[in-house]
Protein backbone atom coordinates (compact mmCIF):
# COMPACT_ATOMS: atom_id res chain seq x y z
CA UNK A 1 0.00 0.00 0.00
CA UNK A 2 1.38 3.37 -0.71
CA UNK A 3 2.43 5.94 1.57
CA UNK A 4 -0.54 8.59 1.95
CA UNK A 5 -0.04 12.61 2.25
CA UNK A 6 -2.50 15.29 2.68
CA UNK A 7 -3.16 18.49 0.92
CA UNK A 8 -3.31 20.90 3.43
CA UNK A 9 -4.33 23.79 0.78
CA UNK A 10 -7.29 21.99 0.71
CA UNK A 11 -8.21 19.55 3.61
CA UNK A 12 -8.43 20.56 7.45
CA UNK A 13 -8.97 24.35 6.06
CA UNK A 14 -11.03 24.30 9.26
CA UNK A 15 -8.04 25.58 10.68
CA UNK A 16 -5.34 27.48 10.24
CA UNK A 17 -2.43 26.55 8.17
CA UNK A 18 -0.06 26.17 10.81
CA UNK A 19 -2.66 24.06 12.59
CA UNK A 20 -2.93 21.43 9.90
CA UNK A 21 0.18 19.62 10.05
CA UNK A 22 -0.43 17.79 13.12
CA UNK A 23 -4.34 17.40 12.38
CA UNK A 24 -3.00 15.57 9.35
CA UNK A 25 -0.32 13.68 11.39
CA UNK A 26 -3.33 12.62 14.10
CA UNK A 27 -5.79 11.74 11.48
CA UNK A 28 -2.82 9.46 10.07
CA UNK A 29 -1.12 10.76 7.31
CA UNK A 30 2.82 10.31 6.74
CA UNK A 31 3.22 13.69 4.81
CA UNK A 32 1.34 16.93 3.40
CA UNK A 33 1.54 18.99 0.28
CA UNK A 34 0.63 22.74 0.08
CA UNK A 35 0.06 23.93 -3.61
CA UNK A 36 1.10 27.62 -3.18
CA UNK A 37 2.88 27.93 0.30
CA UNK A 38 4.05 31.59 -0.69
CA UNK A 39 2.12 33.28 2.10
CA UNK A 40 3.64 32.19 4.89
CA UNK A 41 7.62 31.86 5.88
CA UNK A 42 8.80 28.73 5.25
CA UNK A 43 10.34 28.63 8.33
CA UNK A 44 6.98 28.48 9.67
CA UNK A 45 5.85 25.95 7.77
CA UNK A 46 8.97 23.84 8.33
CA UNK A 47 8.66 24.16 12.00
CA UNK A 48 5.07 22.79 12.20
CA UNK A 49 5.96 19.69 9.44
CA UNK A 50 8.90 18.72 11.54
CA UNK A 51 7.08 19.20 15.45
CA UNK A 52 4.36 16.74 13.29
CA UNK A 53 6.94 14.19 12.28
CA UNK A 54 5.45 14.52 8.33
CA UNK A 55 7.57 14.99 4.96
CA UNK A 56 6.39 17.91 2.79
CA UNK A 57 5.90 16.29 -0.67
CA UNK A 58 5.47 18.56 -2.49
CA UNK A 59 4.65 22.42 -3.80
CA UNK A 60 3.66 24.36 -6.73
CA UNK A 61 5.91 26.59 -8.55
CA UNK A 62 3.64 30.24 -8.17
CA UNK A 63 0.96 31.93 -8.58
CA UNK A 64 1.00 32.66 -5.07
CA UNK A 65 -2.54 32.23 -3.88
CA UNK A 66 -5.09 29.09 -4.56
CA UNK A 67 -7.51 31.78 -4.91
CA UNK A 68 -6.99 32.89 -8.53
CA UNK A 69 -4.99 33.90 -11.10
CA UNK A 70 -2.61 32.78 -13.92
CA UNK A 71 -1.78 28.53 -13.21
CA UNK A 72 1.98 29.19 -13.73
CA UNK A 73 3.64 30.43 -17.00
CA UNK A 74 5.68 27.42 -18.36
CA UNK A 75 3.84 27.23 -21.54
CA UNK A 76 3.02 30.82 -22.28
CA UNK A 77 4.93 32.32 -25.02
CA UNK A 78 6.98 35.53 -24.19
CA UNK A 79 6.83 34.72 -20.13
CA UNK A 80 10.38 33.13 -20.06
CA UNK A 81 11.33 35.80 -17.92
CA UNK A 82 8.70 35.51 -15.48
CA UNK A 83 8.64 31.76 -15.63
CA UNK A 84 12.29 31.66 -14.14
CA UNK A 85 11.84 34.50 -11.79
CA UNK A 86 8.86 32.02 -10.48
CA UNK A 87 10.90 28.94 -10.83
CA UNK A 88 13.78 30.35 -8.18
CA UNK A 89 11.25 31.40 -6.25
CA UNK A 90 9.72 27.63 -5.83
CA UNK A 91 13.10 26.27 -5.33
CA UNK A 92 14.34 28.63 -2.39
CA UNK A 93 11.31 27.16 -0.72
CA UNK A 94 11.43 23.80 -1.57
CA UNK A 95 14.97 23.63 -0.64
CA UNK A 96 13.73 25.62 2.96
CA UNK A 97 10.89 23.12 3.43
CA UNK A 98 13.17 20.15 2.31
CA UNK A 99 9.88 19.28 -0.17
CA UNK A 100 10.33 16.55 -2.12
CA UNK A 101 8.79 17.19 -5.87
CA UNK A 102 8.50 20.92 -7.59
CA UNK A 103 5.35 20.77 -9.44
CA UNK A 104 5.78 22.74 -12.73
CA UNK A 105 2.34 24.80 -13.57
CA UNK A 106 1.70 25.22 -17.57
CA UNK A 107 -0.28 27.80 -17.30
CA UNK A 108 -3.20 28.87 -20.37
CA UNK A 109 -1.65 28.33 -23.98
CA UNK A 110 -2.02 26.40 -26.79
CA UNK A 111 0.04 25.25 -30.17
CA UNK A 112 3.21 24.83 -31.56
CA UNK A 113 4.75 27.93 -30.18
CA UNK A 114 3.48 26.77 -26.52
CA UNK A 115 4.92 23.21 -27.04
CA UNK A 116 8.47 24.48 -27.71
CA UNK A 117 8.38 27.11 -24.86
CA UNK A 118 7.16 24.17 -22.32
CA UNK A 119 9.80 22.24 -23.54
CA UNK A 120 12.18 25.31 -23.50
CA UNK A 121 10.98 26.14 -19.76
CA UNK A 122 11.36 22.46 -18.55
CA UNK A 123 14.90 21.73 -20.04
CA UNK A 124 16.05 25.05 -18.40
CA UNK A 125 14.53 23.88 -15.02
CA UNK A 126 15.50 20.81 -15.10
CA UNK A 127 19.21 22.10 -15.47
CA UNK A 128 19.33 24.94 -12.98
CA UNK A 129 18.10 22.39 -10.36
CA UNK A 130 19.80 19.01 -11.22
CA UNK A 131 19.21 18.19 -7.30
CA UNK A 132 15.44 18.77 -7.16
CA UNK A 133 12.71 16.77 -8.40
CA UNK A 134 9.96 18.52 -11.10
CA UNK A 135 6.68 17.33 -12.09
CA UNK A 136 4.33 18.12 -14.42
CA UNK A 137 0.33 17.03 -14.46
CA UNK A 138 -2.45 17.03 -16.73
CA UNK A 139 -5.17 18.93 -15.67
CA UNK A 140 -8.85 18.60 -16.84
CA UNK A 141 -10.19 21.90 -19.06
CA UNK A 142 -13.02 21.67 -17.83
CA UNK A 143 -12.09 22.60 -14.17
CA UNK A 144 -8.79 24.90 -15.59
CA UNK A 145 -10.02 26.26 -18.93
CA UNK A 146 -7.69 26.69 -21.65
CA UNK A 147 -4.77 24.72 -19.45
CA UNK A 148 -2.04 24.03 -21.52
CA UNK A 149 -1.06 20.36 -20.37
CA UNK A 150 -4.51 18.09 -20.37
CA UNK A 151 -3.43 15.33 -21.89
CA UNK A 152 -1.21 12.22 -20.43
CA UNK A 153 0.24 10.59 -23.17
CA UNK A 154 1.21 14.41 -24.28
CA UNK A 155 2.89 14.40 -21.06
CA UNK A 156 4.60 11.38 -21.19
CA UNK A 157 6.00 12.60 -24.73
CA UNK A 158 7.67 15.37 -23.45
CA UNK A 159 9.23 13.85 -20.50
CA UNK A 160 10.95 11.67 -22.59
CA UNK A 161 11.71 14.92 -25.11
CA UNK A 162 13.29 16.48 -22.12
CA UNK A 163 14.92 13.40 -21.32
CA UNK A 164 15.68 15.17 -17.66
CA UNK A 165 16.41 12.31 -14.70
CA UNK A 166 14.67 14.69 -12.56
CA UNK A 167 11.52 15.38 -14.46
CA UNK A 168 8.38 12.77 -14.00
CA UNK A 169 4.40 12.72 -14.19
CA UNK A 170 2.27 14.03 -11.23
CA UNK A 171 -0.78 11.35 -12.07
CA UNK A 172 -3.76 12.93 -10.38
CA UNK A 173 -6.89 10.01 -10.73
CA UNK A 174 -9.53 12.81 -10.89
CA UNK A 175 -8.08 14.32 -13.73
CA UNK A 176 -7.19 11.07 -15.83
CA UNK A 177 -11.17 10.46 -14.84
CA UNK A 178 -12.14 12.93 -16.57
CA UNK A 179 -9.75 13.27 -19.57
CA UNK A 180 -9.80 9.53 -20.32
CA UNK A 181 -12.67 8.25 -18.75
CA UNK A 182 -10.52 5.09 -17.69
CA UNK A 183 -7.80 6.18 -14.40
CA UNK A 184 -6.43 2.49 -14.66
CA UNK A 185 -5.87 2.01 -18.44
CA UNK A 186 -4.07 5.47 -18.09
CA UNK A 187 -1.96 4.72 -15.26
CA UNK A 188 -0.64 1.58 -17.20
CA UNK A 189 0.39 3.20 -20.41
CA UNK A 190 2.51 5.93 -18.42
CA UNK A 191 3.19 4.52 -14.58
CA UNK A 192 6.92 4.38 -15.80
CA UNK A 193 6.67 8.42 -15.81
CA UNK A 194 4.94 8.70 -12.08
CA UNK A 195 6.73 10.13 -9.46
CA UNK A 196 3.51 11.99 -7.60
CA UNK A 197 -0.04 10.66 -7.56
CA UNK A 198 -3.04 12.64 -6.27
CA UNK A 199 -6.58 11.54 -5.60
CA UNK A 200 -10.01 12.83 -5.64
CA UNK A 201 -13.90 11.27 -6.07
CA UNK A 202 -15.61 12.41 -9.38
CA UNK A 203 -18.31 14.08 -9.56
CA UNK A 204 -17.67 17.15 -6.76
CA UNK A 205 -13.81 16.82 -6.49
CA UNK A 206 -15.00 15.23 -2.95
CA UNK A 207 -14.08 12.38 -0.83
CA UNK A 208 -12.67 9.32 -2.81
CA UNK A 209 -14.91 7.10 -1.27
CA UNK A 210 -17.50 9.21 -2.71
CA UNK A 211 -18.07 8.73 -6.75
CA UNK A 212 -16.96 6.94 -9.67
CA UNK A 213 -13.57 6.43 -9.32
CA UNK A 214 -13.08 2.59 -7.82
CA UNK A 215 -9.80 3.98 -5.25
CA UNK A 216 -9.39 0.07 -3.99
CA UNK A 217 -8.97 -1.02 -7.51
CA UNK A 218 -6.55 2.09 -8.49
CA UNK A 219 -4.70 1.23 -5.50
CA UNK A 220 -3.91 -2.27 -6.16
CA UNK A 221 -2.86 -1.05 -9.41
CA UNK A 222 -0.41 1.01 -7.63
CA UNK A 223 0.75 -1.93 -5.82
CA UNK A 224 0.88 -4.06 -8.72
CA UNK A 225 2.94 -1.57 -10.81
CA UNK A 226 5.41 -1.16 -7.97
CA UNK A 227 4.92 2.39 -7.29
CA UNK A 228 6.42 3.89 -4.37
CA UNK A 229 5.92 7.12 -4.11
CA UNK A 230 3.13 9.16 -2.32
CA UNK A 231 -0.89 9.49 -3.22
CA UNK A 232 -1.97 13.01 -1.58
CA UNK A 233 -5.53 13.51 -0.96
CA UNK A 234 -6.13 16.87 -3.06
CA UNK A 235 -9.98 16.86 -2.51
CA UNK A 236 -12.30 19.26 -1.60
CA UNK A 237 -14.05 17.64 1.91
CA UNK A 238 -17.71 17.49 1.61
CA UNK A 239 -17.65 17.44 5.56
CA UNK A 240 -15.37 17.79 8.22
CA UNK A 241 -12.33 17.06 7.13
CA UNK A 242 -12.07 14.21 9.73
CA UNK A 243 -15.47 13.07 9.35
CA UNK A 244 -14.76 12.01 5.61
CA UNK A 245 -11.73 10.10 6.33
CA UNK A 246 -12.96 6.48 5.52
CA UNK A 247 -11.14 5.86 2.20
CA UNK A 248 -7.38 6.17 4.03
CA UNK A 249 -6.00 2.72 4.24
CA UNK A 250 -5.29 2.31 8.13
CA UNK A 251 -2.27 -0.58 9.43
O1 LIG B 1 -4.99 19.00 -9.58
C1 LIG B 1 -4.77 20.17 -9.31
O2 LIG B 1 -5.62 21.04 -9.53
C2 LIG B 1 -3.47 20.51 -8.65
O3 LIG B 1 -2.68 19.40 -8.48
C3 LIG B 1 -2.77 21.71 -9.00
O4 LIG B 1 -1.57 21.73 -8.91
C4 LIG B 1 -3.55 22.92 -9.39
O5 LIG B 1 -2.97 24.06 -9.00
MG1 LIG C 1 -3.72 17.57 -8.85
Amino acid sequence: MPRFAANLTMLFTELPMQDRFAAAADAGFQGVEILFPYDIPARELSRAAISAGLEIVLINTPPPNWAGGPRGFAAEPGREDRFRHDFDRALRFAQALRARHIHVMAGVAEGQKAHETFLGNLRWATKRAPHASLTIEPINRTDMPGYYLSDFDLAARIITEVGAANLGLQFDAYHAHIITGDVIGTWQRVASHVRHVQIAGYPGRHEPQDGQIDYPAFFAALDQSGYRGWVSAEYEPSRHTEHGLAWLPRD
